[in-house]
């Protein structure tokens, strides 16, 4: 490609009806939609997704509710100060302390507080399965929410089902057996995590320093991520560095997007792509009003620890080399995650 031949510009993220992959009735003509999606710009929405839309109700209900808790309700299942262990609780910016509005149901800031705002201005609560001994999981205490575990462990379990079939369609889409990815994610050494970032005025996310997830990579494999209907999920062009697109809530999408660990995998054909959180387009005029309250629910799906990778065969060539050498999952993401927080 020569200096006047510019890739060109991407304007949207692709939706893929998923039903004809998980009735058999185009398998290939799905996976090879969504693995051209992954090479362009690493993400996609699936809609027919056979993620049950009633448990996503209630996920979303949970989180309110986990989220509406006075500050010191929520405290009492705290990530630790160790970013390796990602488990439990965390507060709005918790890099930096500030003084939150604990009796406000809707989460937001008191305005005279909003100088000291740190970089991330979300609170989250990180779930893992729940027969990880190396990294256990971080619970509120029995009187506490009853019932917030069981939802959280049945959605994650539920969310596993469609990983699954999400790597099957990729296995599919590189040609390969379709259960060729599938047994190094049988663990499910996945994460959970409910988001919330709260009611800030618009202004605040102005700020070149703050925003409600600062721009960043995934680093598992894959994430498939619920929004509710407030936008301001962006995704960089590939081919415009620097130059952002909208990922707008589509009803009933879920969107998945490709991970660093993927895109090493697949020797940097799938393309892990730089995603942010800011005020949605539609709300970018009048300083004064509040961006409202936005729920996200991502499920970040990595491959078992003990699984080492080396370029998925059809992604190297004599002509295309390997570009990275073996590594474990266990190496990689703890490299990332103490690297992180
Ligand atoms: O809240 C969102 O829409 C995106 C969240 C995200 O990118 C993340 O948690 O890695
Ligand atoms: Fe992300």
């Amino acid at each position: 490609m020569g200096p006047f031949n510019k890739p060109s510009p991407i304007s949207s993220v692709k939706t893929v009806d998923f039903g004809p992959f998980l009735d058999g009735s185009d398998k290939q003509g799905v996976a090879n939609a969504i693995l051209d999606s992954f090479k362009s710009i690493g993400f996609v929405y699936l809609v027919n997704h056979g993620l049950d839309e009633a448990k996503i109700a209630s996920m979303f209900e949970w989180s309110k509710k986990l989220f509406s808790q006075p500050m010191d309700i929520k405290q009492l299942a705290p990530h630790p100060v160790s970013g390796a262990h990602h488990r439990g609780y965390s507060a709005p910016g918790r890099e930096k302390v500030i003084q939150f509005d604990d009796g406000d149901s809707e989460g937001s800031m008191p305005v005279g507080k909003l100088a000291e705002v740190p970089r991330d201005i979300k609170e989250s609560f990180e779930v893992g399965r729940e027969d990880d001994n190396e990294m256990p999981n971080i619970w509120y205490p029995d009187g506490i929410l009853p019932g917030f575990k069981e939802a959280c462990l049945d959605f994650y379990w539920t969310c596993h089902e469609v990983e699954k079939d999400i790597l099957r369609a990729l296995a599919v889409g590189f040609d390969l057996p379709e259960n060729y990815l599938v047994p190094s994610h049988s663990r499910a050494d996945n994460q959970l995590r409910l988001l919330h970032y709260p009611s800030v005025p618009t202004n605040v996310l102005k700020d070149a320093n703050a925003s409600r997830i600062p721009s960043h990579s995934d680093f598992c494999t894959l994430t498939m991520l619920i929004q509710d209907d407030v936008g301001g999920l962006e995704v960089e062009d590939p081919n415009r560095p620097g130059s952002f697109i909208p990922v707008p809530p589509v009803p009933g999408s879920l969107v998945v997007n490709a991970g660093d660990f993927l895109m090493r995998w697949s020797n940097d054909i799938i393309k892990s792509t730089i995603h942010r959180v800011r005020t949605p387009a539609s709300l970018e005029s009048g300083d004064d009003a509040m961006v409202p309250s936005r729920y996200s629910i991502p499920y970040f799906c990595g491959a078992n620890m003990d699984v080492v990778v080396d370029s998925i065969p059809g992604t190297w060539s004599e002509s295309r080399p390997k570009k990275h050498l073996p590594i474990s999952a266990r190496e990689y993401i703890m490299e990332r995650l103490a690297a992180n927080y």
